[in-house]
């Protein structure tokens, strides 16, 4: 293909899909990026010149690696262990580490090309990446979970550092992983730095770092709202997950006056027609984060109903959706019938939890749609944060923490309408996916092209 032709979509989509054999999710994530920023390239020769879309969408690198460590039985154990490192032109690498039987290298592709719109709409100087592992967590006991994160780090040791790049926590990786995994990066290197984000407070965490991702979903819901002259308080909403997003996301649902109904994990979902109340959400918190239970309890503790068989959330009703569990929960025909229910806006917690059809029909809809790049960029946001309290050898306040969150998560949004905003119209549609894409984009692609052919 000549050099001078920008290429269609369905060029451009076509040798991403013979690249990358194999890799459904990867290839889903580019194909939504490059159906917002062809147009914006063709208008701007400079980023087809410097060929900045093709070079961000072919990692810098990907290291896989073999974990081995021993369960309690003794047995030897095999799993596969990942870094992506997708771009660092803004800043070091910076993305979560996931522990999940479904991980492999094309999903954390997905993350970490994700990562590095996310972190760059920020407005902070950090680059994308992702990790993570096809280790499944659930049922092991502590002194597992323990030896696996020593052993995931032996090997991840030598391709991190704070200013190289810095990971954190996602699905199956929380507080305790990040400790076990902090504790033998420190053994094997003899050094005391911000290697990793989501530590704990007594040894160099921030502030709200637990709480950043669900709140700023909702702050991202909040500002989507408040565009269109509207608010939360009194809207019925579907949550998703009963994690450490979606947890958060219904604490700050509650606080704006909103009423969730809904939560899930792997298993199904609950549905709680008089509302998840403080009470019933410090519940979840103990039964997931400590007893490691199953959210099927919470309809037994309250009464509530209980869908089993993996079943999702999006057929009860309600006027806004905050999906906050995982990749492609959300088929085209729940969009459907979500807009069916009445559904005025989402605002993805998780990464890519929507269908590419089922983004479409959100925008054909002219609903407000968020983005998970924009809309759950409080977490990395506040772990950009921490790196800055770490290389300063400081704690600010969490008052600073907040008013710093609310402020990334407005920036984000006001980034959003500058690029995806649209002229003219009465209704003040934003494309927020158009938006985040674009002006994630131009951020990297300017610092590419300073920085030469590397
Ligand atoms: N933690 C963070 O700061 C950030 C997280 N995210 C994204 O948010 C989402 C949730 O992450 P987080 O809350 O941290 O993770 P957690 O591990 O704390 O919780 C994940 C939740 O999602 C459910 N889940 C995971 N995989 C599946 C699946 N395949 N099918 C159905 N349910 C599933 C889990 O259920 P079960 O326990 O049964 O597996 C659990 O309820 C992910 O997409 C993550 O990438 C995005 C930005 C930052
Ligand atoms: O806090 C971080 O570094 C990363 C969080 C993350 O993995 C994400 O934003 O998806």
């Amino acid at each position: 293909m000549s050099r001078d032709h920008v290429p269609t979509l369905e060029e451009f989509v076509d040798g991403v899909d013979k690249r990358n054999p194999g890799q459904p999710e990867f290839i889903q994530a580019v194909k939504e990026v490059a159906a917002s920023v062809l147009d914006y390239i063709k208008d701007h020769p400079k980023y087809h010149e410097h060929q900045i879309l093709e070079r961000m969408a072919e990692p810098d690198r990907v290291v896989s690696f073999r974990v081995c460590w021993q369960d309690d039985q003794g047995n030897v154990r095999v799993n596969r262990g990942y870094r992506v490192q997708n771009n660092n032109a803004i800043g070091p690498y910076k993305g979560g580490i996931r522990f999940h039987p479904s991980v492999n290298q094309g999903i954390l592709k997905f993350l970490a090309f994700e990562q590095t719109f996310k972190n760059a709409l920020t407005g902070l100087p950090m680059g994308g990446g992702k990790g993570g592992s096809n280790f499944n967590p659930k049922g092991k006991s502590d002194a597992e979970i323990m030896r696996f994160c020593q052993a995931f780090m032996t090997e991840l040791y030598r391709h991190v550092g704070e200013d190289t790049d810095v990971p954190a926590g996602d699905i199956g990786v929380g507080g305790r992983e990040i400790g076990y995994m902090f504790g033998q990066f420190k053994r094997i290197t003899n050094r005391y730095v911000g290697v990793l984000t989501g530590k704990g407070m007594e040894y160099g965490g921030s502030p709200i770092r637990t709480e950043a991702t669900g709140y700023g979903a909702v702050y991202f819901l909040q500002d989507m709202l408040k565009h269109v002259g509207k608010s939360p308080e009194g809207h019925v909403a579907i949550v998703s997950g009963s994690g450490n997003v979606a947890q958060h996301a219904v604490e700050k649902l509650l606080q704006l006056g909103a009423k969730p109904v809904t939560l899930s994990d792997s298993d199904g979902f609950i549905y709680d027609k008089n509302g998840i109340d403080e009470e019933k959400l410090a519940f979840v918190k103990e039964l997931k984060n400590k007893r490691r239970g199953r959210i099927e309890e919470y309809a037994r503790k309250f009464g509530a109903e209980f869908h089993g068989d993996a079943a999702r959330p999006w057929r009860v009703p309600g006027t806004l959706a905050v999906p906050c569990a995982t990749q492609n929960e959300i088929t085209a025909d729940d969009a459907k019938m979500m807009l069916d229910n009445g559904i005025i806006a989402v605002s993805e917690g998780a990464n890519m939890p929507t269908e590419l059809e089922a983004v479409h029909r959100f925008q054909q809809a002219r609903i407000l749609f968020a983005p998970g790049k924009a809309a759950n960029a409080g977490g990395v946001g506040v772990s950009g944060l921490e790196m800055s309290q770490n290389s300063a050898r400081i704690t600010w306040k969490e008052d600073e923490l907040q008013r710093l969150l609310r402020d990334i998560m407005q920036g984000i949004h006001d980034r959003c309408v500058k690029y995806g905003g649209e002229t003219g119209g009465k209704d003040k549609y934003v494309d927020y996916v158009k938006g985040a894409n674009v002006a994630g984009f131009v951020k990297v692609a300017d610092a590419m092209i300073a920085q030469g052919v590397v």
